[in-house]
């Protein structure tokens, strides 16, 4: 089944007379229990697509489909939808509210579900494995990694069926990085979650995504699954990308496939097992903690 669908979308921003082609006919689906990783460089158009698909710019032409269901203009329908995506930013000292501690930020999220299907604040911090004793402080006192675990418990109150992730870990130093990919993979693994992974960064973007989508210029110029692409791009922006990742990382094609360097090795995710090698898509998935 399809999560999120997302067809012919088209954003011009206008500023005065000017208007900015954004992104022009991007189609993409994300089916249940996948990652799809959207990378491009940046200005490509990335966030965009994002920001149609939680309703935060409006699409020029296109659809955004949730569970098969269109988001139209129906206000109640379209708040059960939005509910069923949840965005994650890169930067969680902006999406989070420095006057709440972590308990009141999760409880507040918690309250937009009806009383019986509602977490309890400790599941949430249980479920993003963060130490309990975090729950009173405030987003200052928290770490970068911290922050975003947050901001993760946060998006999973609502139970969603998408999560989008925008460069999630562009601001977290490389462990914790690290830490949070895994964090996220374990999760979608355990609660079926779909994702769109959002990332400039080719060498993360196979240890969370099945499948990856390439932008350029406001289009999709290459998709696939993420193993294939990382391996052998067909377009040329898409090996350009590829060859943006630092030296020691690169093939150069030419040596044998069982020697080839893999694109992470030496990198600092280089220890994170591949995507499909952490969560095969077809294993059994989980569900959710049950309300209590
Ligand atoms: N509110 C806006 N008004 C006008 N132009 C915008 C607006 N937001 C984004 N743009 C432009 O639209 C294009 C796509 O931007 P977008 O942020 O979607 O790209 P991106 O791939 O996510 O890049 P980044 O990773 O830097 O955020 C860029 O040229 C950007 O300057």
């Amino acid at each position: 089944m399809t999560a999120l669908e997302v067809r012919d979308l088209s954003v011009v921003y206008r500023t005065g007379r000017a208007e900015m082609h954004a992104v022009s006919g991007v189609n993409l689906s994300i089916g249940a229990g996948r990652t799809v990783g959207l990378v491009g460089e940046s200005g490509s158009g990335k966030s965009t697509v994002a920001k149609a698909i939680v309703g935060l710019v409006r699409p020029t032409e296109g659809t955004v489909l949730v569970d098969g269901h269109q988001i139209d203009r129906s206000r109640e329908r379209l708040r059960l939808l939005r509910r069923r995506v949840q965005m994650i930013f890169q930067d969680p000292n902006s999406s989070l509210n420095p006057r709440l501690t972590v308990r009141s930020t999760l409880a507040e999220a918690a309250a937009l579900l009806p009383r019986q299907q509602r977490f309890e604040v400790d599941e949430l911090i249980d479920l993003v494995s963060l130490p309990p004793h975090l729950s009173e402080r405030f987003p200052h006192e928290l770490s970068g990694g911290q922050k975003q675990r947050v901001a993760i418990a946060r998006a999973l109150a609502v139970r969603p069926a998408v999560l989008v992730a925008d460069e999630i870990t562009a601001s977290l130093d490389v462990s914790a990085q690290a830490s949070v990919l895994r964090l996220l993979a374990d999760l979608q693994h355990r609660l079926q979650l779909s994702c769109l992974f959002i990332t400039h960064d080719l060498a993360v973007v196979k240890h969370v995504a099945h499948d990856i989508v390439v932008m350029r210029f406001g289009e999709v110029v290459e998709r696939g699954q993420a193993l294939d692409i990382v391996a052998e791009p067909s377009h040329e922006y898409t090996k350009a990308l590829i060859a943006a990742v630092p030296r020691p990382f690169k093939a150069t094609g030419h040596e044998p496939a069982s020697r080839r360097p893999s694109m992470s090795e030496g990198h600092p995710l280089g220890r994170l097992a591949p995507r499909d090698a952490v969560v095969s898509p077809t294993a059994p998935g989980g569900s959710w903690p049950s309300p209590k």
